[in-house]
């Protein structure tokens, strides 16, 4: 039986972060946001698909998607938001099934799913247990601004398009608080991990 780990938490609080040790202890990990960049290349049906929904103003001048226009309209506009997921979410979840179903095929016995909105998006059906990446709210706002180079307008809009990340982690099986340093949040996930009887090679 492989178990499948759904990780998740909010824009900024350090999945990619956590997904990183993950994959450095040997464990495969499925990142969504990957995928989803992925499926919005050139010629790919989404990609035609956002053409024909937010018009030629979202694409560069070598005909990519600009993802700081397209972000900047849908974190701005729920029904726009919508839209977009509608397009894309779909082909997000054919990919990571696939990537997953390869993943077992290979004998993997721990497969991580790293999934944001996994709650929003009412996907938990697909994994066997929740990992949520916590920090509190300033810590958010403040790794958001400085990652993205955002405004606080700009890093607000994106946060409270997400569930809050409190509502997750009353929904998570599991919580690892990212507040503190790199190396205590590698002890909380390392302490999960046993908990779970998951093997990791390094
Ligand atoms: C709007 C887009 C083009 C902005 O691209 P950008 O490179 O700036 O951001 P990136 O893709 O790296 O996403 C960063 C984070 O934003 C958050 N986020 C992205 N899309 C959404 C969304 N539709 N709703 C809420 N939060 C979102 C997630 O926490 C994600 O980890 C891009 O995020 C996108 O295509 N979003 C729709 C697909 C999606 O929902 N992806 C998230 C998981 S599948
Ligand atoms: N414990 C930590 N201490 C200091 N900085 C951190 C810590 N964890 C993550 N960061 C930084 O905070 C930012 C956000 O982390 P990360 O990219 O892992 O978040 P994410 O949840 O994957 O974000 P997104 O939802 O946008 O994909 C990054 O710049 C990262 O280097």
């Amino acid at each position: 039986m492989t178990l499948v780990i759904g990780l998740t938490g909010g824009i900024a609080s350090g999945k990619s972060t956590v997904s990183r040790m993950l994959l450095e202890m040997g464990l495969p990990v499925i990142d969504a946001d990957v995928i989803a960049k992925r499926i919005v290349e050139i010629g790919q049906h989404s990609y035609e698909l956002i053409i024909q929904t937010f018009g030629e103003e979202v694409l560069n001048d070598d005909l990519s998607i600009n993802r700081a226009k397209l972000g900047s309209i849908i974190f701005n506009d729920d029904v726009q938001r919508q839209k977009l997921n509608a397009i894309v979410h779909p082909a997000v979840r054919k990919n990571m099934l696939e990537e997953q179903k390869k993943l077992v095929e290979q004998g993997n016995e721990t497969i991580v799913l790293d999934i944001p909105l996994l709650f929003e998006s009412d996907l938990t059906h697909l994994v066997d247990k929740t990992i949520v990446v916590y920090v509190d709210d300033e810590v958010q706002v403040e790794r958001l601004m400085k990652r993205n180079h955002f405004t606080l307008v700009e890093a607000t809009s994106r946060i409270s398009s997400q569930m809050p990340l409190k509502k997750k982690v009353a929904l998570a099986d599991e919580v690892i608080n990212n507040n503190g340093t790199m190396e205590e949040t590698k002890k909380q996930l390392l302490k999960i991990l046993t908990n779970w009887n998951v093997i990791y090679s390094k």
